[in-house]
């Protein structure tokens, strides 16, 4: 049976990236994804804004939803504290899998907790399975039709508090317009845009931070 784009992007960075270094294994996807294969990582132009966002933040819990083959979730670990962890969430067990292997590959699997199955099962776990109190930074990359209900979940859950940090991924391409109506209406949250273009491409895409004001 012929490989998936996700298998063949593992086995790329696997052959061409540098064991236990996250900064040759972004590179690496950033390389095959721009030249070879196009893929929905949030890549290194957006990836820049994540990475600004997470050292401001300097989360010692962070969630992830909507892992894909890993490269946030590697992005992410490398900027935690000691002490600090990311908790991640995919659906697509083929995806889960090949995630697994490339946070391995990248040396941060001690930062990283890869959780398997929906998002809206996973949330309501977070506290009394997953040991979590409040998260401190959230980023959205999911579903884009999923965000909206999962941030009224998170709320729902109390896993958000005063000074919790959202970031999503996608706001012009695909587009998230619900979430941003909602977001943006939304007294209890402080928002931010980012424009940005979407990863690989010449098209205009933007990130949108949301701050908690509890
Ligand atoms: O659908 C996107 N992401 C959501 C993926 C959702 C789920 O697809 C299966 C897996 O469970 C993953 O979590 C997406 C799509 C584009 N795009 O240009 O089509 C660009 C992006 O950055 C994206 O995150
Ligand atoms: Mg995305």
């Amino acid at each position: 049976m012929n490989q998936s784009k996700e298998q063949r992007i593992l086995n790329f960075v696997l052959q061409n990236a540098v064991r236990g270094d996250p900064c040759s294994v972004l590179e690496t996807i950033d390389k095959y994804c721009s030249q070879k294969e196009w893929a929905m990582n949030v890549g290194d132009e957006k990836g820049l804004i994540l990475d600004k966002t997470v050292e401001e933040v300097n989360p010692s819990v962070a969630l992830e939803l909507g892992t894909y083959c890993g490269y946030s979730a590697v992005r992410i670990a490398r900027l935690l504290k000691a002490g600090a962890h990311l908790l991640t969430v995919e659906f697509n067990p083929e995806f889960a899998a090949i995630a697994k292997q490339m946070i391995e590959f990248a040396g941060v699997q001690d930062k990283v907790k890869l959780l398997e199955g929906p998002s809206e099962e996973i949330i309501p776990q977070l506290k009394k399975k997953y040991e979590v109190d409040t998260l401190d930074f959230v980023f959205l990359d999911h579903w884009k039709d999923k965000y909206t209900p999962d941030t009224i979940l998170l709320q729902e859950c109390n896993l958000l508090r005063k000074g919790s940090v959202l970031l999503a991924d996608n706001i012009i391409v695909p587009g998230a317009p619900e979430f941003l109506n909602y977001i943006r209406n939304n007294p209890r949250f402080q928002c931010t845009n980012y424009p940005s273009h979407l990863e690989y491409m010449k098209v205009e895409d933007a990130m949108e931070k949301a701050v908690f004001l509890g």
